[in-house]
């Protein structure tokens, strides 16, 4: 017997043998973003409102002009309704002039203003969103390292541009034209009443189911927005990770691969559009059909009781032209509705990022706690630190080191032996669980990050370029650049004539990420940066990239011009680093299992001299070869 196999498909998406839709497999590195809470509405708009409230002025003269606007389109059909009674009686050609022109002018007016009206909202608007998205910007600068270790960039992308844009868009799409709806409708309901009360019930019979129409409707809506925030941060994130590690993707031919997995959360990302799509296209459809019927219930009505009791044709029109705007409001406050809820949606994401409690800032009770241990000839020190990523996994393990001022410190060990936190320690992007780090006797705890950054030029394994010139790069934390500096900074490290030999010399344009500059480039460019700034302490973690010999002999330049005058601390890879320190700190499995000079670690055939057998004395012989 042959058995049909067939696969299960969940929301259109194929899942795999193993059960796990492709797109849940891709997704499940990005932690998906928690479903938001209901009914937070009134405070999200209180937590808005310190943005809005610079601007309200704007919003207040636009609401103004609004209701006004309101006032004048409701007066109109009235006013047309009278006109047509006007032929009824004798002398009508003058009424019928006079009305002509009062509702030109009415017309012209209500026009004139509406343009202040909306320029006015927009502006209000696009001042908050801008306030708030520089705000979120501000705001990340200054959360902890492990934040960013633990949120997706693609998230973070998200919050300030597609969240702050669906507030803009409150605006920007008269959400807050809501309002001047309601005084409509309002109106339009005293005046049919008074003009006619049993046709304006016919016309309001219909006003319950049209209601709860709509309120059902804009729950479902309202979800459907939520879920493709939750889409879109999830793309942004996908597309982040993948733009990034694009090279990784063509060098092992995974563009397939990812292809796949883009197709699956592309899918998903339409299916909630659609839900949305669906929710309110019907609404539009359902309100028409209630409109139409309505004025065909009226002028039915009016028929039947023109046998007895004559509805005149003033009326009939008045009626006619208010049953059309009546339920424009309504269509239209629901349409305001939803794009409130993205609003909403937006804001609610913002907000529970603005209430992330990882802030970098200092820890005065931990520094009160902890003496201050001054002494003038200490440059940094780690006191028995013990330090963790992640809960629960050690990464040091009670290490001391301590720098003398102007001494030169390598740290040598295997890889992932916990070299680099230590630097990360020193400038606090990362705070110690166990002991104490101190920066010339003060616990990093209690010191202002800028302050205690200010202290450290940091050259990194993997150099970061920003967009912009050499000189900008040099000069990276300077808004204004100080040519004679950057010239100064890289003649000391002799590699003024490689950069000035480029075409554009000084200013030639650095691409994103630095991309048009080698490793080895961007290494010089790190030094150069480290010493246009001038610190007292370096902290250079040493590229283990293979450079060609010009470059390499370069950088050795470089480090010890760098070094020349400061304290340093060197995550060594160079065998001429070594041997260029006052001492070597070796780490093993995230403890320091041995310090010394080169000369006393080596005689004392620990670990030191296994790893020197190991990788320097490899380097030696690949250097005299
Ligand atoms: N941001 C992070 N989040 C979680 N774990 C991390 C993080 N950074 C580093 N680690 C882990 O901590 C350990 C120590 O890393 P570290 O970068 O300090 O090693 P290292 O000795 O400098 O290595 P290398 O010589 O290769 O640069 C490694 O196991 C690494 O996987």
């Amino acid at each position: 017997m042959t058995s049909l196999s067939v696969e299960p498909k969940a929301n259109g998406v194929k899942a795999s043998a193993t059960g796990k839709t492709r797109a849940e497999k891709a997704l499940a590195r990005f932690h998906e973003e928690d479903r938001l809470g209901e009914g937070l509405d009134a405070n999200i708009l209180a937590g808005l409102w310190p943005f809005m409230r610079p601007h309200a002025k704007w919003l207040v003269l636009s609401l103004g002009l609004l209701l006004m606007g309101s006032g004048l389109a409701v007066l109109q059909p009235w006013l047309m309704g009278r006109t047509f009674d006007a032929f009824e009686h004798p002398g009508a050609a003058e009424t019928l002039m006079q009305m002509g022109a009062l509702i030109l002018v009415l017309k012209l007016f209500e026009q004139s203003i509406a343009f202040p009206q909306v320029y006015l909202m927009q502006l209000a608007g696009a001042r908050a969103s801008g306030d708030l998205r520089a705000h979120v910007f501000r705001f990340l600068h200054t959360r902890k390292l492990g934040f960013f270790d633990r949120t997706p960039v693609g998230r973070l992308v998200t919050r300030v541009t597609n969240d702050v844009d669906a507030i803009n868009e409150m605006f920007a799409s008269g959400t807050l034209n809501a309002l001047g709806d309601l005084v409509r409708l309002v109106l339009i309901v005293v005046v049919m009443l008074r003009r006619d009360w049993q046709l304006a019930l016919i016309t309001f019979v219909a006003v319950p189911p049209v209601a709860l129409g709509v309120m059902w409707t804009r729950r479902r809506i309202r979800d459907a927005f939520r879920e493709i925030r939750v889409k879109t941060a999830r793309m942004n994130a996908y597309l982040n990770e993948q733009i990034s590690g694009m090279a990784v993707v063509q060098a092992y031919a995974r563009e397939e691969q990812s292809a796949l997995e883009f197709d699956d959360i592309n899918e998903a990302y339409r299916q909630a559009n659609n839900r949305s799509i669906v929710f309110d296209a019907a609404l539009d459809a359902a309100i028409e059909l209630v409109q139409s019927l309505c004025i065909a219930a009226v002028l039915w009505y009016a028929g039947v009781r023109s046998l007895s009791d004559r509805v005149s044709f003033g009326t009939l029109v008045t009626f006619v032209a208010y049953i059309e705007m009546f339920f424009i409001p309504i269509r239209d406050l629901s349409a305001r509705m939803t794009q409130l809820q993205s609003a909403l949606a937006g804001a609610e994401r913002i907000f529970q990022l603005l209430e992330n409690k990882d802030e970098d800032a200092p820890v005065p009770a931990a520094a009160e706690a902890q003496a201050e241990k001054k002494d003038d000839t200490i440059a940094f020190e780690l006191d028995h630190v013990d330090f963790e990523y992640k809960p629960g996994v050690a990464i040091l393990r009670d290490v001391s080191i301590r720098a003398g001022k102007g001494e030169k410190i390598a740290l040598v060990g295997a890889t992932g032996a916990g070299k680099t936190t230590v630097a990360s320690l020193l400038l606090r992007l990362y705070e110690a669980k166990q002991g104490s780090v101190r920066v010339f006797g003060r616990d990093v705890r209690n010191a202002p990050r800028d302050e205690l950054r200010k202290s450290f030029a940091v050259v990194p394994q993997e150099v970061f370029l920003f967009p912009g010139t050499i000189a900008s790069n040099i000069a990276a934390g300077d808004i204004e650049v100080d040519r004679a500096r950057v010239v100064r900074a890289l003649e000391r490290i002799g590699a003024l004539d490689l950069f000035e030999r480029r075409e554009g010399g000084l200013e030639a344009k650095v691409e994103e990420r630095g991309s048009n500059f080698s490793a080895g480039e961007r290494q010089l460019i790190a030094f150069a940066r480290a010493l246009y700034r001038d610190p007292p302490i370096l902290v250079l973690d040493e590229a283990t990239a293979n450079i060609d010999s010009d470059t390499e002999a370069r950088l050795q330049k470089a480090v010890w011009a760098a070094m020349q005058g400061r304290t340093a601390l060197i995550i060594a890879h160079r065998l001429s680093t070594i041997r260029a320190v006052d001492r070597i700190v070796v780490f093993h499995k995230g403890r320091v299992v041995e310090q010394g000079s080169h000369e006393t670690l080596l005689a004392q055939g620990g670990a030191y001299a296994r790893l020197y057998q190991l990788q320097f004395s490899r380097t030696e012989a690949h250097a005299a070869e």
